[in-house]
């Protein structure tokens, strides 16, 4: 299996298991650091507890994980949840205003956000500041997703993990996300991690790609390899066998 020179994140027999239950099974592989990694899989997979383990909103039942060269129980949990960021499909946000969702981290850390530094961090998500005093429920899914993307940027975040993040959302907004996640790659150098079920969107915007099954890493290497697997168990996937 291919390993990366300079990783943000490196699992080495990483093995969950929850009420005797192999969630995680032995996967050895790793996030190449600045890199956008697709996580591929049917559904069931494992995609969004490898996610999970790299917050430490859970723990491996055995194995080391790594992040950006420390072992993950190094880290205190909030300073950990700080450098690795986490968006999710739903986009929650507090009752309240666009500045008082990006204020959040700051307010966690009984400090607050000027109104330049929010107004220059919408301005990086493609937002203006008419943004600022909206009524954060008011705003459509492509617009909560980038307040959300927003709020990792507010935490100077070095690690996004995306779940299914441009799911719910209609094919420009897609579009609009995706140019933005490249975006804070390119700009910020922010290693990203994406589960996505559209094997297309893996595709074209992954650098790098895993492929897990039944809590299996079953490949990884360049986004590519869905395309030229010889794995039958991916050329399955890949024709919607699996
Ligand atoms: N807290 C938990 N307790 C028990 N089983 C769990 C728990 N979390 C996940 N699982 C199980 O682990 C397996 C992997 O779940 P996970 O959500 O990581 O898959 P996934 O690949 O992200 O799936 P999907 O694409 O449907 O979101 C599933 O069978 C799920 O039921």
């Amino acid at each position: 299996m291919k390993t990366f020179s300079n990783p943000a994140i490196h699992f080495h027999n990483i093995t969950l298991k929850i009420d005797n239950r192999t969630i995680i099974n032995n996967v050895t592989g790793s996030f190449p650091e600045g890199k956008i990694t697709t996580l591929v899989g049917p559904s069931g997979a494992g995609k969004s507890t490898i996610l999970k383990l790299c917050n430490r909103l859970i723990s491996q039942s055995s194995g080391e994980l790594y992040i950006a060269g420390q072992a993950i129980e190094h880290y205190n949990p909030i300073d950990l949840r700080r450098k690795v960021g986490i968006v999710l499909q739903s986009a929650p946000m507090i009752k309240g205003t666009v500045f008082d969702n990006l204020n959040l981290p700051r307010v966690l850390q009984n400090s607050s956000l000027s109104t330049e530094e929010a107004v220059s961090i919408l301005a990086d998500v493609g937002l203006d500041d008419t943004f600022l005093q909206k009524d954060a429920s008011s705003l459509s899914g492509g617009q909560k997703q980038r307040v959300s993307i927003a709020r990792t940027l507010v935490n100077d975040a070095q690690i996004l993990l995306l779940d299914e993040i441009t799911s719910a959302l209609d094919h420009n907004a897609v579009k609009e996300i995706e140019n933005l996640i490249l975006h804070i790659n390119n700009k910020h150098g922010v290693t990203i991690i994406w589960i996505t079920h559209n094997l297309q969107q893996a595709t074209h915007v992954g650098h790098y790609m895993w492929v897990l099954m039944d809590g299996e890493l079953i490949e990884a290497g360049n986004s590519n390899l869905l395309l030229h697997s010889k794995n039958k168990k991916v050329q399955l996937f890949m024709n919607g066998g699996v």
